[in-house]
């Protein structure tokens, strides 16, 4: 049987390691426009964090406070234990920030774009040209080490933004959109980095719309709608599975007489098929397949019909209807 029970990934957060991020009551506003307002949010330290949100929802503008770029209008933010407004340069030094594109100055080398940011972190030239030797072999660059920063594709401009976030080791890493313009490889490549990075007890916080990505790296969510922190309702109590069995009339005759709510998928009554069922997490799909067998029902697969991280996001955009 294909089952992707155990493979829900994201969880909420739970207790455990301290928060590398704390947001209490944040609110920003933009005019009439309410970017955030009174959000909430913990990252936790050893753990990525995938914030989640439409467009519009206030992603970016939760990043820049973070990173010390924008000032909130109200709220507690903690970074690393700093606060990045009161306490700029030790949050600055702690936090590394990857921005949805990354502008250079197309004249340096990437090198030199790279040796300049860790200068502007005051890290020793001898220590900082070995660091970003190593920077750049981890993001695949190091071809172009002594390349104009103009010559680089979209793709490879991302990758030296995400080494320029590293440069000074931080504990805390930002990402907005790191994935977009990257290549398969080197999606690959920024999800096996991101968690090497989490395993060292970092903080990571990534924001994207690519879902499936974020639902593979993310150990927590975090969903953002019209600048608050929200629980969407999949989260915790349905979420949409693809039931298949041996023969679609015993398994739609069961399911019926048992009184379960299921939508047709595919297939005819007297041969194989497959129906759509609500089913509450996990433990829902372990009770469904244990019903099943005592009830004699051929199952052959069961599987969410898209990944939890996704089926939470649409009932966000349900709820904002
Ligand atoms: N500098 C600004 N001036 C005016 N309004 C702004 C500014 N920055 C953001 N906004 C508004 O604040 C709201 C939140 O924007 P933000 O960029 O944080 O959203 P987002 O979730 O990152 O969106 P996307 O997924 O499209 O990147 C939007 O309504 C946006 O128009």
């Amino acid at each position: 049987m294909s089952t992707d029970v155990a493979d829900s990934a994201v969880t909420p957060p739970a207790a455990g390691p301290p928060p590398g991020i704390v947001v209490r009551g944040v609110s920003r506003s933009f005019g009439a426009v309410r970017a955030l307002d009174a959000i909430d949010l913990e990252a936790r330290a050893g753990r990525i964090t995938a914030l989640v949100g439409p467009n519009g929802s206030g992603k970016t503008t939760l990043l820049l406070v973070l990173a010390g770029l924008l000032v909130p209008d109200t709220g507690t933010v903690r970074v690393a234990g700093h606060d990045p407004v009161a306490d700029g340069p030790a949050a600055r030094a702690r936090t590394g920030w990857m921005p949805d594109a990354f502008g250079t100055w197309d004249t340096l080398t990437a090198r030199q774009v790279l040796l300049t940011f860790a200068a502007a972190y005051r890290i020793p030239t001898a220590t900082a040209r070995v660091r970003v030797d190593e920077l750049l072999a981890t993001v695949h660059l190091h071809e172009y080490a002594d390349r104009p920063a103009s010559v680089l594709s979209r793709g490879q401009k991302q990758r030296l933004g995400l080494a320029r976030a590293l440069v000074h080791s931080p504990d805390v890493l930002l990402l907005d959109e790191p994935a977009s313009g990257l290549d398969p490889r080197s999606r690959v490549d920024l999800r096996i980095l991101l968690r090497k990075l989490a395993d060292e007890g970092r903080t990571v916080l990534v924001s994207s719309h690519v879902l499936s990505e974020l639902e593979e790296m993310a150990d927590d969510a975090v969903f953002i709608s019209r600048g608050r922190s929200v629980v969407p309702e999949t989260i915790t109590t349905r979420s949409t599975w693809h039931v298949r069995a041996l023969s679609l009339g015993a398994l739609t005759g069961w399911l019926t007489a048992v009184g379960a709510a299921w939508r047709p998928g595919e297939g005819t009554p007297d041969g194989p098929g497959s129906v759509l069922l609500e089913v509450s997490g996990d433990e829902g799909a372990a009770q469904l397949v244990r019903d099943a067998v005592a009830a004699g029902v051929p199952l052959t697969s069961l599987a969410p019909v898209a990944g939890a991280l996704e089926q939470a996001y649409l009932t966000l955009e349900e709820e904002r209807r």
